[in-house]
């Protein structure tokens, strides 16, 4: 049953099928799947079950679309961005809403990553129009000149994932238009609606037909689709976001064709208070990080290490505050948190206390399922060993796991001691330790007395196994779709 709630002011934004040159086409099969309301486990929409022979039609549709986009100009591009931003701010409600049916985020939440989302769209139009390039005298010839051009690359494959679907597809959408590249874009198979909802809002915006493609696939379908885009010749560059093990499988079907790739992958992130650390604000800090979207942030803090002396103080400020949450479905008022988006993650996340309590850690609230649907407790638990999956591995669920810590030199080992290197956060109010901490962690963002380690201006992207490349910022996310070619003059 849909939600009670759930009424969008303009209904045509909901589409149930996939979109291809500027046409909304079911599966060449006829085959389709289940959109599930996460926060009760129904049904509440469908989409084509696309597979590789859709793929290439739109593969063919953004290789002929490249060929006239790539000629229009950097202040064209730049005004049809701001008109894809405006009416994405139009449609905020609309497309709040259906990122709760779709992902199962509270509304408060889904709001925040509309408006977080069109941060990108804003930035991505100026970005347009910074697009150049440079002017170089040979040092050691007098008569040489070089001036460098930064070209789109082509087509490119947008690989989206489940959990930010309007923030991670707009970024990488915006960026793509702003570099001048058409794409196939394939959302997660829990969350194609939001994705469906911003190709309508780009043809509104005057995007041309073929440069936006939404090839919308299955949990079966997708590792066929995500082959042929990324072994396609056709498609010059992989942009995905997901889990740092599809990242390497991707990674290894682009190595024939030595396709560029930006990877946004997983992380494993410390959280470290230490004893001078404003606690009140720390613990408060840590709901915003650690709970949103139940968890399923890729800069979510996954370890919480706090120092031996506020230990005990630190435990009880988060309990307290986590004791007040109400998770519940994202379109009833009262809630402030969701359910995890999948099936596997609840799962996964009954396992994950249950390993967690068998390796000593102390369960103080939480730990079981409820309702019909993914819901699952904010849970805590003190003093896991660290063998506990809890502790090696990215959670993806609304557990908070703490673990005490002697010294910086420990923390900072114990923070390192990862494949992974997104963000960490420090909590301290000395100034030169934090910076020694920003100095010697080692992940993409390290996040000083604050819980947020993002924004569209700041390059965003992790180091080690975390991910390859950048999103957003100035020049590194647009820079990441263009090619340099370099004209060489004798004068
Ligand atoms: N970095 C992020 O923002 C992010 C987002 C979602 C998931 N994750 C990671 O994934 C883990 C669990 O999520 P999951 O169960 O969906 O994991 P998963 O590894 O099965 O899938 C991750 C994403 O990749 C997509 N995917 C899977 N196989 C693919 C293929 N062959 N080609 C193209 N896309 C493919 C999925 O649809 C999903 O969106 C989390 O614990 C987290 O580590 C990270
Ligand atoms: O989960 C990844 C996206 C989160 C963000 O952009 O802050």
């Amino acid at each position: 049953m849909v939600h009670s709630n759930f009424k969008l002011a303009e209904p045509s934004l909901l589409l149930t099928k996939g979109w291809i040159n500027d046409e909304q086409v079911s599966a060449a099969s006829g085959k389709t799947f289940d959109v599930i309301d996460p926060a009760n486990g129904d049904v509440w929409t469908s989409a084509p079950a696309m597979d590789q022979v859709d793929t290439d039609k739109a593969i063919a549709a953004a290789t002929e679309a490249f060929k006239s986009f790539s000629q229009v100009t950097a202040r064209q591009r730049a005004r049809m961005i701001l008109k894809l931003d405006e009416l994405v701010r139009e449609h905020k409600e609309d497309l709040a809403q259906l990122l709760v049916m779709e992902s199962g985020k509270a509304l408060v939440e889904a709001r925040a990553e509309v408006d977080y989302a069109t941060t990108y769209s804003w930035l991505m139009a100026g970005e347009a129009e910074r697009i150049q390039g440079e002017a170089i005298k040979a040092n050691d010839n007098p008569s040489m000149r070089f001036f460098t051009q930064k070209v789109p690359i082509g087509p490119v494959a947008l690989l989206c994932p489940w959990n930010f679907p309007l923030v991670i597809v707009l970024r990488k959408m915006a960026t793509a238009l702003a570099a001048g590249c058409t794409m196939v874009i394939k959302p997660s198979p829990e969350t194609p609606t939001t994705t469906l909802a911003l190709a309508l809002l780009a043809q509104k915006a005057g995007v041309p037909k073929g440069v936006v493609n939404v090839v919308t696939a299955s949990n079966e379908t997708t590792p066929e689709v995500g082959k042929k885009l990324c072994e396609d010749k056709r498609i010059k560059k992989v942009s995905f976001t997901g889990s740092t093990a599809i990242g390497k499988l991707l990674m290894s079907l682009c190595a024939p064709s030595l396709k560029k790739m930006t990877l946004e992958l997983g992380g494993n992130g410390g959280w470290v208070v230490f004893d001078d650390a404003e606690l009140e604000k720390s613990a408060d800090a840590l709901m915003a990080n650690k709970l949103r979207h139940a968890g399923q942030v890729c800069v979510c803090a996954n370890r919480v290490f706090v120092q031996k002396g506020v230990f005990d103080k630190f435990a009880a400020l988060v309990e307290e505050r986590m004791r007040k949450l109400k998770f519940g479905h994202g379109l009833d008022h009262d809630s402030t948190n969701g359910p995890v988006t999948t099936e596997r993650g609840a799962a996964r996340a009954v396992t994950l206390v249950e390993d967690a309590v068998n390796n000593g850690g102390k369960l103080v609230m939480g730990g079981k399922r409820f309702g019909t649907g993914y819901l699952f407790e904010p849970t805590l638990v003190l003093g896991a060993g660290r063998e506990a999956q809890v502790y090696r591995e990215e959670m993806f669920a609304p557990i908070v796991s703490l673990y005490p810590f002697e010294d910086e030199d420990e923390v900072v080992e114990l923070c390192n001691a990862t494949d992974m290197g997104l963000s960490n956060y420090v909590w301290t109010q000395n100034i030169s330790r934090a910076w020694r901490c920003f100095e010697r962690l080692e992940s993409g963002t390290v996040a000083i007395n604050t819980a947020n380690a993002n924004t569209a201006e700041s390059p965003f992207g992790g180091i080690k196994e975390s991910g390859i490349g950048k999103e957003g910022g100035l020049h590194h996310g647009v820079d990441e779709f263009c090619v340099i070619k370099v004209a060489a003059m004798t004068v």
